[in-house]
């Protein structure tokens, strides 16, 4: 297995000036690096530049300063390899779930065949695969969110990246999709970034968490969790994770809430 880290963030810095507005400085100095096939939570204060962070990775903003590497290239623009998954699953209304999932391989140059073929696997593998011809507005929530993993998985990305891809979800299938993304996790082989605002969540599902500081975000330190998984919230040494994040929070989240008092 090669050692070199499937990304690379070095001293990178992001300054937003939004037109009539001051300028933000929204992340500061940040470095970290992701093995390949590694499960990283983003866990900060709201504002912090999470999604930003994510955003850059993605190569759909440059960064103001430093660099981000996958597999040694520099990011300089969207790539399959690179999957974003949001909130809200982002699928087209108007197609059906397979021609979601088959829409982007036409990137690919994959035959319309083959697109449809690949798109009936993926949505097997996600449990969808009874749904094939259903529009998104016939789906659940969750549902939705399977075809948006099953659309990014479809193009063999080597990072997937989720932006609190369950906050919208109750508590129930929000629990049955964490367990259902560290199968497609170990599955797809892909590393994975995920931001989340639940100190729980990046308990079950990190092999590290990535700690932000209030904004500008900055590394404020990277937890391994060091748990067998399932991860049991009955073990005591995820009650021990749990305080601890929550001191390492509760600092940052008051400084991000002075700030913005301060206007
Ligand atoms: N397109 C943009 N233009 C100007 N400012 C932006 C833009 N996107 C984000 N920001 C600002 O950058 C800062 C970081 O935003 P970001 O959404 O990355 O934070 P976050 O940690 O993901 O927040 P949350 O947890 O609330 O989703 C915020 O102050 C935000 O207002």
């Amino acid at each position: 297995m090669s050692s070199r880290p499937a990304i690379s963030i070095r001293s990178v810095s992001k300054r937003w000036t939004p037109e009539g507005r001051a300028p933000v400085q929204a992340l500061s100095n940040l470095t970290f690096d992701v093995a390949p096939g590694e499960f990283i939570v983003l866990l900060g204060p709201s504002g912090c530049g999470k999604s930003t962070l994510l955003y850059m990775i993605a190569g759909l903003e440059d960064v103001s300063g430093g660099a981000i590497f996958c597999d040694g290239e520099p990011v300089t623009e969207p790539s399959a390899e690179r999957g974003l998954i949001f909130q809200e699953a982002s699928l087209f209304p108007w197609l059906t779930i397979a021609d979601n999932v088959a829409f982007g391989l036409a990137i690919q140059h994959e035959q319309p065949v083959r697109r449809r073929e690949i798109a009936i696997e993926m949505l097997k593998r996600v449990g969808l695969g009874d749904m094939l011809d259903k529009k998104p507005d016939e789906l659940s929530g969750g549902m939705r969110q399977r075809a948006a993993c099953a659309r990014a998985l479809a193009m063999r990305p080597k990072v997937l990246m989720m932006d609190e891809p369950f906050a919208a979800l109750d508590v129930q299938t929000r629990s049955r999709m964490q367990d259902f993304l560290l199968q497609i996790w170990r599955d797809s082989g892909a590393c994975v970034l995920l931001v989340t605002h639940s100190i729980d969540e990046a308990i079950s599902l990190a092999d590290r968490v990535v700690v932000f500081t209030a904004r500008p975000g900055q590394v404020k330190t990277i937890v391994p969790i060091d748990l067998p998984r399932p991860r049991q919230s009955r073990d005591p040494r995820y009650h021990a994770y749990r305080d601890m994040f929550t001191e390492l929070l509760a600092d940052e989240v008051e400084r991000a809430f002075a700030e913005q008092e301060a206007g």
